[in-house]
């Protein structure tokens, strides 16, 4: 079963699951307040107090467990939460102060003394935006400059007042928050934990998929003993006019390192391109179908280059009939419009997106799965989104990846990927499969370099390592 990334109300249906398997929901919350304790201990090995701010529910349950195991390991612990928990969390109460340790009110919270601050006050379960003594106490607890520990997600998030976490403890599964902007900023370094939470309960073919270094291995194209450079996927790279003369080679230079045993360039005779010596170079008296046949190519990469000619070059290219990644100025509605039910992979950004959706950049960004969803409906291919984290849709499937940075928000680096694609089409995957992977391996490139000032050639220069790093298993998802 593939990871998925929940919302709250999954998360409990799925807590509903587990209970109807006979699992006890007081074990989940026991497996959650010691996952909690531990990240403490892992995390800050030099703390020795602990302050515990809880709320009513069950992430203040969660709190109350930690404090029990972190009072139980000989460290000074705190705990301040308000009256009236109910069920499980009002139990982990009294198991709590069954050791003897008091529970102050929030209003009385005094962080002279600690070292860490555990944060759970509200988890899954919050309705509205933190008021009143909440708010207050996420305000002091930042003001602070202590170290917290978030239970599941930072209190307050999505909404602002939030705690800013050091740490944050997912809890059975990733959530909306972990992954996207602006509350994924708060959670700080994301650990999960799976709190023993049966296998069964979490399964849910309806939320969005995470893509993970497992799932992904087993996408990546088998290069077999014989290869030679006809057998394993010929790429047609068609654009790079006018203004960015630089996007063609860099698409190239993807597909080769992503695996391509040929890569031709076509290009409107005239135009000076960037030279790359392993490139088949197609000069074109026009963009004609017939032209473009001569690269043999089983699939094509179109629009880079930022030019009039976009539309015109991906209408031909297009008429080859082969699977294809069309990005930047070939993402014009009457061209996407053509491709319903083909072979057909799209890369927009969040303003490519709003173009073919006939919506605001900013709508498209705050919704980005909605709108994948959207533009897969409206045009049935394959989108890729592009953000942080991209999020890609085909049909009513949806996926989000869970590699890159923001260091590979830099020119260039949108044709490394539609050359990454291009190359796993050529290969022989399905588009939801060169997709996905093809997002996937570009930002764990990425990450291998990754640090502000990175460059989109670099990112196309270590794809192989990334690959081969994936393959014998040294690749860590970052919950990890
Ligand atoms: N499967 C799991 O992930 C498990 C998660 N656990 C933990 O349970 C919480 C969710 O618990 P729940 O009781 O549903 O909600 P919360 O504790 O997050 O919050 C409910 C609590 O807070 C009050 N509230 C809501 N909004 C506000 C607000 N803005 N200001 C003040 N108070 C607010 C509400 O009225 C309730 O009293 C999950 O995050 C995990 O931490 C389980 O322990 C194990 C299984
Ligand atoms: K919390």
């Amino acid at each position: 079963m593939g990871m998925r990334l929940f919302t709250a109300d999954a998360m409990r249906r799925a807590d509903r699951r587990a209970v109807a398997l006979g699992y006890p929901s007081l074990l989940l919350m026991e497996a959650a307040g010691r996952a909690v304790a531990r990240a403490v201990r892992e995390h800050f090995p030099d703390a020795r107090a602990v302050w515990v701010v809880a709320g009513k529910g069950n992430n203040g349950g969660d709190g109350f467990v930690a404090a029990r195991w972190l009072f139980l390991w000989g460290y000074r612990v705190a705990v301040y939460a308000p009256d009236g928990q109910a069920g499980d969390a009002a139990q982990a109460r009294k198991a709590l102060e069954a050791h003897g340790v008091a529970v102050r009110p929030l209003e009385a919270l005094d962080l002279e003394g600690a070292e860490v601050v555990v944060d759970a006050l509200v988890g899954t379960g919050l309705s509205r935006p933190l008021a009143g003594v909440y708010a207050e106490v996420a305000a002091r607890v930042n003001a602070s400059g202590l170290p917290v520990v978030a239970v599941d997600l930072p209190s307050g998030v999505p909404f602002t007042p939030h705690v800013r976490a050091d740490v944050t403890v997912a809890l059975a599964g990733l959530k909306r928050e972990h992954l996207f902007y602006p509350a994924r900023a708060a959670c700080g370094r994301i650990v999960l934990d799976g709190i023993g939470m049966p296998e069964a309960a979490l399964e849910a073919p309806e939320l969005p998929e995470l893509l993970t270094p497992e799932a992904m291995r087993a996408l990546l194209p088998e290069r077999p003993g014989n290869a030679h450079k006809g057998s394993v996927g010929r790429v047609l790279v068609a654009g790079g006019y006018a203004t960015y003369t630089g996007a063609p080679a860099l698409a190239a230079l993807g597909a080769y390192r992503a695996g391509a045993g040929l890569v031709t360039l076509a290009y409107p005779e005239g135009v000076p391109l960037e030279p790359l010596l392993e490139v088949v170079r197609l000069p074109l008296a026009a963009w004609r179908a017939e032209a473009l046949r001569a690269a043999r190519a089983e699939a094509v990469a179109v629009g880079m280059g930022a030019g009039p000619g976009g539309p015109e070059a991906a209408r031909a290219a297009l008429e080859l009939g082969l699977p294809a990644v069309l990005d930047a100025d070939a993402l014009v509605p009457e061209v996407v419009a053509a491709c319903r039910g083909r072979p057909v992979v799209i890369t927009p950004h969040p303003g490519e997106a709003a173009r073919l959706l006939e919506r605001r950049a900013q709508e498209i960004a705050a919704h980005p799965l909605e709108a994948a969803r959207a533009l897969a409906e409206r045009y049935g291919v394959t989108v890729v989104l592009k953000g942080g984290p991209t999020v890609l849709a085909e049909g009513a499937h949806l996926a989000v990846n869970t590699t890159g940075s923001a260091a590979m928000a830099t020119g260039g680096m949108g044709d490394v990927l539609s050359g990454v694609i291009a190359a796993l089409l050529a290969a022989g995957l399905r588009p939801w499969d060169a997709a996905r992977l093809g997002v996937y391996w570009h930002g764990l490139a990425g990450d291998r370099v990754g640090r502000v000032g990175l460059l989109a050639h670099e990112v196309a220069e270590a794809l192989p390592q990334a690959r081969e790093a994936l393959i014998s298993d040294a690749v860590r998802p970052f919950w990890v």
